[in-house]
């Protein structure tokens, strides 16, 4: 009998993902923090909020008790936005087996510390699991309707990545890369987001393409900075979980980072922006944590400098542009 697979979140990614794994005919146990919520979708059998034309495959199971969710999975897979990351690993943590393998998608890092989510995940449960990381430019909507997509998966452990990659990976529409390089893989992830915000705004002000593709290309250098800095490689920050999830995000109205950046540059205000898009804007949260973890490496981020003093500090985006195309005249 085959295996199933739990998903913790039932937001619009964590319910693509379990429509993904259930699609290939794998056993997947979806749970969502919100009883009601859940009832609605094992009710409606399908996500009408986020991505309201999928059905949900019949592999598709929604459970609301938590302790049922992982007691039933050998495998856990955690997507909930990351300033909930740590509490949802202590709700889990009475519940484990001592077999569990636990991995995640959630994009960003630590509430507060700002420490990749591994660090986390190690320090509340123990270094004993098998753990894996999903990352790449994946928005929800196309990857539940089965659009072609591709994706990067890092674990430290390899029978897990490769039993992993065989259940999500479909050969008709959805590649997933394995990548040995965790930290890479995971920064990526997060750091892209505060990139997308200074993208939005960018547009959001009316400067052109050059603008957008100089903001890119400068943005993927200070995240491969920051991330060679923690132990990177380099070379991962051009595949998915870098190069890839950054062009998707800056570049697409679906991302709600881009959204969110859009609308600071039109001049609403982060609260407006935030309940305007009504769903999680992970830069938003992320851009503190980023700036903590660039200061404790000692790594230069002049984008990520400025979206802080625009979100924490109410500069304004004309003067956060000034400030950037100023800096020193230097070499690329
Ligand atoms: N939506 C997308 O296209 C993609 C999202 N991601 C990442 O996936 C993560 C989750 O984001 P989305 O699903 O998009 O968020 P969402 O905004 O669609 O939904 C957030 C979900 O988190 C749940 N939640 C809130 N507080 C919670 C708590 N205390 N415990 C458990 N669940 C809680 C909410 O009920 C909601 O279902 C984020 O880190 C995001 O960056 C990554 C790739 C694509
Ligand atoms: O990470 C994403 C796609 O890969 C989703 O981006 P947003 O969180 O900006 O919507």
């Amino acid at each position: 009998m085959q295996q199933p697979i739990t998903v913790l979140g039932a937001g619009s990614y964590g319910t693509a993902l379990a429509i993904a794994f259930s699609r290939n005919g794998f056993p997947t146990l979806l749970w969502g923090h919100n009883p009601d919520e859940c009832a609605r979708l094992a009710d409606e059998r399908k996500n009408t909020r986020f991505l309201p034309d999928i059905a949900f495959p019949d592999a598709l199971e929604i459970v609301a008790d938590l302790e049922s969710a992982v007691k039933k999975s050998r495998d856990l897979l955690i997507v909930v936005p990351s300033h909930v990351f740590g509490d949802v690993l202590k709700q889990i943590q009475p519940f484990l087996r001592a077999d569990q393998r636990i991995a995640w998608a959630t994009k960003g890092l630590e509430r507060d510390r700002g420490r990749l989510l591994q660090s986390v995940v190690e320090e509340t449960l123990g270094k004993s699991y098998p753990l894996a990381v999903l990352s790449g430019p994946t928005f929800a909507k196309e990857l539940a309707a089965g659009l072609p997509t591709a994706i990067a998966l890092a674990s430290n452990n390899d029978t897990f990545a490769q039993e992993l990659q065989a259940r999500i990976h479909c050969s008709k529409h959805f590649r997933v890369y394995l990548n040995q390089d965790m930290i890479g893989v995971q920064l990526g992830g997060a750091i892209k987001n505060v990139i997308a915000i200074a993208a939005g705004m960018s547009d959001g002000l009316g400067f052109g393409a050059n603008a957008r593709t100089a903001l890119i290309t400068r943005g993927l250098a200070e995240i491969s900075r920051l991330g060679v800095s923690l132990g990177a490689n380099p070379q991962t920050f051009m595949g998915m979980s870098g190069l890839g999830d950054l062009v998707l995000t800056c570049t697409d109205n679906q991302s709600r980072n881009r959204r969110f950046g859009l609308a600071l540059g039109q001049g609403v205000s982060a609260q407006d922006a935030i309940n305007q898009i009504g769903q999680v804007v992970e830069g938003y949260y992320n851009t503190k944590e980023t700036m903590a973890l660039a200061q404790r490496q000692g790594v230069e981020m002049p984008i990520t400098e400025q979206i802080y003093a625009a979100l924490f500090h109410g500069k304004k985006p004309q003067e956060m542009a000034t400030a950037l195309l100023g800096r020193d005249r230097k070499g690329e």
